[in-house]
């Protein structure tokens, strides 16, 4: 119960309310343990005795009983609802909190999805264990004692009797116990994966549609939640199938109380209305019984939502701030690469190794090398997406492991070919690094980025709302606006990706320019798609295979490495063409 008791911490703001909820219960159960002594002396004092008056007077305590009930009933139901409440919202904040900390490696490997149900379900379950189901616990074993204390001290014969069907039940909810702890499990397992390919579906819908392959994702998820119903049936049948044994012998126990107790109301050992309160009484003793089920199976589920809560939360952060790191100051903007190597998590082998370079401040520097050689990969090493395994790479000097996250990535701006926008307005946006910035600075760096045009088209303007509820862009308009977002946080070094998406050439024009304006002033590492790109960068690696076999000019390079002018050819010979032809035709 390791995840529970951790869990538990998060009660302790919410002491007060889980006090006065636990309070309240212990009011409910005096109000429920009395009851059947009203009903004795109905009986008893009243009907046997032929006593309306007696009658009237016990109705009326009757009704007081029940309402005290009625409204500490409430106050224990509201006082553990804001306590569970109030603790998932605690959990549902350390799990994000966490979730936006957790390094690049930790994304790679796990599911959107799986995490998705830890926010929600599993939330869910510990709440309604921790915050309600313990309140139960203990007032269960409370009412359970109180019950068996009365029962004895009515008529220990009949408590005897009664007591024999105990081990029975107690053998048939061990199996139930037993069975329920990984079956709980499982259910939660089943519902993560279908989770998994919900969300895998609903982020790639266009894929699938494209590839027209709904019958196949229809089928995958089909047998993924045909899996969860599997185990969700297991779970009812086993629920199913061993209370109503449980019930099945309580009742004989009702039976043999019955039976000897009427013998004694006939011998006058005991009243009528004695017998009537000792058969409420037993009731009383297997509520609590069955509550103990319930909360058996509530609590294994809660321990093993708790144990996948906390395994994100005790998730190691990989890549974080060193102790006592210091804020990274304004930088200028010289990077380098000593001896750098890196593999991926899990990977076996070096994805590049032993790389080594220097850019100067506004240089820019191409990265050129075929798929999977390792451009990417030297990007994220710049932000410290992700630690070298060998090396170092430094800015200004300094090694990227030594200053805060935060300043170091403040100062680098990213903009890739695949533009993530957030559900908002357009300019909150393009101000997304800086909340703080002015209209007037955000329309400069839209007139920078070319979004200005469009923007006039746009319903209302900057204040259009985009993304899931708004209006859609096109994707050349996603990518201008992502080049605003960078350009208004004003960075030093800038990480890009010269690839335009599929638009026309006014648009790629355009894209270019607001590019090229990025650019300036920075130093810029670019994951060169252009030949221009390449032909005017101040430096370029050319990478094979995670080696840098080549670094320099183009005109260096064009003279001293083969391999570069093959590569030229292969990934931009069209390309190349059409702009020599175009230069031609400028001149
Ligand atoms: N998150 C990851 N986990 C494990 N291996 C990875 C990961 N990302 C990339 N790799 C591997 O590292 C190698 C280099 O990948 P990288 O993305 O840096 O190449 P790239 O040159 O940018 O390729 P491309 O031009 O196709 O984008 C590849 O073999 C790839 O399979």
């Amino acid at each position: 119960m390791k995840g529970i008791r951790r869990a538990l911490q998060y009660l302790r703001k919410y002491s007060l309310s889980a006090l006065g909820a636990f309070l309240s219960l212990l009011v409910v159960n005096a109000a429920n343990l009395y009851t059947p002594q009203l009903l004795r002396q109905v009986i008893d004092d009243g009907i046997t005795s032929m006593n309306m008056g007696r009658i009237w007077a016990l109705a009326g305590l009757l009704v007081a009983v029940a309402a005290l009930r009625g409204v500490f009933n409430f106050l224990q139901g509201y006082l553990s609802e804001v306590t569970s409440q109030g603790i998932a919202y605690e959990l549902r904040n350390a799990i994000f909190d966490r979730l936006q900390r957790l390094s690049f490696s930790y994304h790679d490997q796990s599911q959107t999805g799986k995490l998705m149900t830890r926010m929600t379900s599993d939330v869910e379950l510990v709440r309604m264990f921790v915050g309600n189901g313990l309140l139960q616990l203990v007032s269960a074993v409370l009412l359970l004692v109180g019950t068996l204390v009365i029962l004895f001290s009515m008529n220990a014969l009949l408590t005897g009797i009664f007591l024999l069907m105990i081990p029975p039940i107690l053998v048939v909810f061990f199996l139930f116990v037993r069975g329920i702890m990984p079956l709980s499990k499982s259910v939660q397992q089943k519902l993560g994966e279908l989770n998994a390919v919900l969300q895998e579906n609903l982020a790639g819908i266009r894929v699938v549609k494209a590839f027209a392959r709904e019958d196949y994702e229809q089928q995958r998820f089909g047998v993924r939640n045909s899996e969860y119903l599997g185990e969700n049936l297991k779970l009812i049948r086993l629920f199913s199938s061993s209370f109503p044994l449980i019930f099945f012998i309580a009742n004989l126990g009702v039976v043999g109380v019955v039976w000897v107790g009427g013998g004694q109301v006939i011998r006058e050992m005991m009243s009528l209305g004695e017998l009537v309160a000792f058969v409420g009484y037993q009731g009383f003793f297997l509520m609590p019984v069955f509550m103990l089920g319930f909360i058996g199976s509530a609590m294994s589920r809660a321990e093993a939502s708790a144990q996948r809560l906390f395994e994100v939360m005790d998730a190691e952060l990989e890549v974080k701030n060193k102790p006592g790191a210091q804020a990274l100051a304004a930088i200028q903007g010289k990077v380098s690469f000593e001896g750098v190597s890196f593999r991926y998590a899990g990977s076996e082998q070096d994805v590049i190794s032993d790389i080594s370079f220097e850019a100067q401040p506004n240089q820019t520097v191409a990265i050129l090398g075929r798929t999977g050689s390792g451009k990417s990969t030297i990007i994220n090493l710049i932000p410290r997406f992700y630690d070298v395994t060998q090396g170092r790479v430094c800015i200004d000097g300094v090694d990227v492991r030594e200053v805060t996250l935060e300043s170091l990535r403040s100062q680098i701006g990213i903009v890739l070919q695949e533009t993530t926008l957030f559900s908002g307005t357009l300019r909150e946006n393009i101000a997304y690094g800086r909340p703080e910035a002015s209209l007037e600075e955000v329309e400069e760096a839209a007139r920078a980025a070319q979004v200005e045009d469009f923007v006039r088209e746009l319903p209302e303007g900057y204040d259009t709302l985009i993304g899931e509820r708004g209006v859609g862009l096109s994707g050349g308009q996603k990518q201008r606006v992502a080049i605003a977002r960078a350009l208004l946080v004003n960075p030093r070094i800038l990480i890009m990706d010269d690839s335009t998406s599929s638009v026309d050439s006014e648009t790629e024009y355009k894209i270019q320019r607001a590019l090229e304006q990025l650019r300036q002033g920075r130093t810029t590492f670019v994951i060169a798609q252009r030949i221009s790109t390449v032909r005017n960068a101040d430096l370029i690696l050319l990478l094979d295979q995670g080696q840098l076999i080549a670094q320099g000019t183009h005109k260096e390079l064009m003279d001293c490495c083969e391999i570069y002018a093959e590569l030229l050819a292969t990934q931009f010979g069209d390309q190349a063409e059409l702009e020599a032809a175009l230069e031609e035709a400028v001149r």
